[in-house]
């Protein structure tokens, strides 16, 4: 059985009501989503409000639907022919499922960092200056202020300032996942979404991306989907409880746990299941 000890909890002091932002409170408001994969239904009436400024991690067992929701945020699962979505996401009030949304810009204000590093097998620069680039911006001097900028920001510049131009495969796992977030944090988005980013990383590795998400929430929205518990516990203002597609509750995390309001929560929290 697990015993969720989050450490951290009185860090947890900003606490929102989350039924009851107001809409300068609100990055991105999820309304009545339910999506399918050909006739499997994996989200079922999806609502919530995401928070401005602040860390909103996904939870629960395995195939209930977090990669999915996350992956709903910045329309991958466009990717997906069989998949077919209802409901709104609202990004700053617009419906990003628009038939006029455009898709590539969409991206841009939300950038995605997955499971495991993917870094691009170019050099450490030209990894962090991949998204510029895409947008026609040559400048040597902005290019080079965004080099520094973002690696800062993904606390890596001062493990890598002396070999930018070496290839970005030459970096350990942990370095490979900063640079992939420096990559993109680059293009400036409003909201990043990390799909469970250290699973495949080592304990220290681990622990500098945690102090890192800590601090990007400063400039960016950052939604999170985590198999581990302790680490929602430690990194996350607000915690979403998912099970079956369907959210069985969604609170600060210190309430979420230390006093769920939801049995299914409870049991799976205290280990009775996952
Ligand atoms: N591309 C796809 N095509 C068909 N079914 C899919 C696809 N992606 C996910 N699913 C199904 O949708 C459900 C939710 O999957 P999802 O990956 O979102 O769960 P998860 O909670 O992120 O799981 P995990 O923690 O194991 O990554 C599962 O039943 C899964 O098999």
């Amino acid at each position: 059985m697990i015993s969720v000890t989050p450490k951290n909890l009185s860090a947890h002091n900003v606490k929102l009501d989350l039924n009851n932002l107001s809409p300068e409170q609100v990055a991105l408001e999820i309304k009545n989503l339910d999506l399918y994969y050909g006739n499997k239904q994996a989200l079922q009436n999806i609502s919530m409000s995401i928070p401005k400024g602040q860390v909103t991690a996904f939870i629960g067992p395995s195939g209930c639907g977090k990669s999915t929701l996350l992956r709903c945020i910045n329309r991958m699962n466009d990717l997906v022919d069989s998949c077919k979505i209802t409901g709104q996401i609202k990004l700053n009030g617009e419906n990003i499922f628009h038939r006029h949304t455009d898709v590539a810009a969409l991206r841009r204000k939300v950038g995605m960092v997955f499971q495991r590093p993917n870094p691009f097998p170019k050099s450490i620069y030209e990894n962090v200056v991949y998204g510029l680039r895409i947008t026609g911006e040559n400048n040597r001097r902005v290019l080079d202020e965004a080099v520094e900028t973002s690696l800062r920001s993904a606390a890596l510049w001062n493990e890598v300032k002396d070999r930018l131009h070496e290839s970005a495969l030459g970096l350990s796992g942990g370095q490979q996942q900063r640079l992939v977030i420096a990559r993109a944090i680059a293009i400036e988005p409003e909201v990043l979404l990390l799909d469970e980013p250290t699973s495949a990383l080592d304990p220290i590795s681990t622990l500098t991306i945690e102090e890192l998400i800590n601090d990007l929430k400063q400039q960016f929205t950052v939604v999170i989907v985590t198999h581990n518990m302790q680490q929602a516990a430690r990194v996350s203002d607000q915690t979403a409880f998912m099970y079956m597609g369907d959210l069985i509750e969604y609170s600060d995390t210190n309430t979420l746990f230390t006093t769920p309001r939801q049995k299914k929560t409870e049991d799976y929290i205290t280990g009775r299941y996952g």
